[in-house]
């Protein structure tokens, strides 16, 4: 018998496993590429919404998990992949460097906002009134780590890269059965992908989709992370990550017209040098309408779990709600209440 069985190995399902892991759990995972979203991701970590200058909901406890998470990930898999780089938000006025400083008088977003004006000049961006810089930022280079860890998964023979069929699920009392795998107990971690799940299909998982692109931009000199309405991110020799767009209508990972060239827009209004897209991508992340995490246990069956909901901010809430829904399940772990799936009743399926 297995601990834990897994479904889905983005963001979600990579974090608990390592959580179960570091506990010397076995456990076996099944991923298809029926979504995409950590592979596409930007991977940055921010502890501040800027266009709205607030703190992110338990930023620095998400921050310092997250930090000797994926520094241990790193050593395993031998593989750097988390790059701790600033964070600049060009102002456009001197009422934006005034908000900055009104916002970085806030007892939360102090830790967060340095207080020093910067006119570093980067070639190919114009900003007479300069960048704001948050602290303790960076960025995870998500599908340099989707792709290593699961290296290491299939070396282990910890990984079958199929999909999970609800239908061959069998509920015991003491566990599930899945084509003849007896596991303790079964963890979803399917993103987007919950609504074909039986079991937790009717949980509130709006979905929200994103494009982003790679641009090619050799006279622009960039060493950190620009941010605006849109972010520029360095990958070195000449290209640039750029996103993301927002669609609340549109539930499907392909690519549009439409959110190319509202990139497009975005990036002329920070960069002056010529640029070519090189790639596009899009995928649809796992918001839900209250903005915080699905996690917890299943109303009826009581081996059954659920890790989703990690909606914009995958890389920084990962690592903390997989620590929270494993001390839940192995310990006995009162979950928050604002996480807990149980805040939306028995909205659940049953396995009929
Ligand atoms: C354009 C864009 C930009 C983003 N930028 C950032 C960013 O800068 N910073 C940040 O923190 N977050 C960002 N995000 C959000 C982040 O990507 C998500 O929060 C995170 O990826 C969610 O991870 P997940 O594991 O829950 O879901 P997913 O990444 O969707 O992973 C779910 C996995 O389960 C698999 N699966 C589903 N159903 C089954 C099944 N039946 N059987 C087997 N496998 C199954 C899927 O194929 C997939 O591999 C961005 C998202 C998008 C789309």
């Amino acid at each position: 018998m297995i601990d834990y069985i897994i479904v889905g190995s983005g963001l979600a399902g990579i974090s608990f496993s390592e959580v179960a892991l570091l506990h010397d759990k076995k456990i076996l995972i099944f991923n298809d590429d029926s979504q995409n979203s950590s592979k596409i991701a930007g991977g940055l970590y921010n502890p501040v919404i800027l266009k709205r200058f607030s703190e992110v909901w338990q930023a620095q406890e998400q921050l310092e998990i997250m930090t000797s998470f994926y520094s241990n990930i790193a050593n395993k898999i031998e593989t750097k992949f988390d790059f701790k780089i600033p964070i600049l938000r060009k102002f456009f006025s001197i009422e934006e460097q005034n908000n900055w400083f009104t916002a970085s008088d806030k007892k939360a977003l102090a830790p967060f906002l340095s207080t020093s004006l910067i006119f570093k000049t980067f070639e190919g961006i114009e900003a007479p009134f300069g960048y704001g810089e948050v602290l303790q930022t960076g960025y995870v280079d998500t599908a340099l780590l989707l792709s290593k860890y699961e290296e290491f998964l299939l070396s282990k023979e910890l990984l079958k890269k199929e999909s999970f069929d609800y239908n061959a699920l069998d509920i015991e009392d003491d566990g599930v059965l899945y084509k003849g795998i007896d596991s303790k107990h079964i963890v979803f971690a399917e993103g987007f992908g919950l609504h074909k799940n039986p079991f937790f299909k009717e949980l509130p998982l709006d979905g929200t989709k994103g494009e982003l692109v790679i641009i090619k931009a050799p006279l622009l000199n960039l060493d950190v992370i620009v941010n605006t309405s849109v972010f520029i991110l360095p990958l070195g020799n000449d290209l640039f990550k750029v996103g993301a767009t927002y669609n609340w209508k549109d539930k499907t990972d392909l690519l549009t017209e439409e959110g190319k060239i509202e990139l497009i827009e975005r990036i002329k209004e920070i960069i002056s040098c010529d640029f070519e897209i090189i790639e596009h991508y899009a995928g649809v992340r796992p918001t839900v309408r209250d903005r915080r995490p699905l996690v917890g246990t299943h109303a009826v069956h009581k081996r059954v779990h659920v890790l989703n909901g990690l909606g914009t901010r995958g890389v920084m809430l990962g690592p903390a709600m997989a620590k929270a829904l494993f001390d839940h399940i192995e310990n006995g772990t009162v979950l928050d209440k604002e996480i807990d799936i149980k805040r939306f009743g028995n909205r659940q399926g049953k396995k009929s």
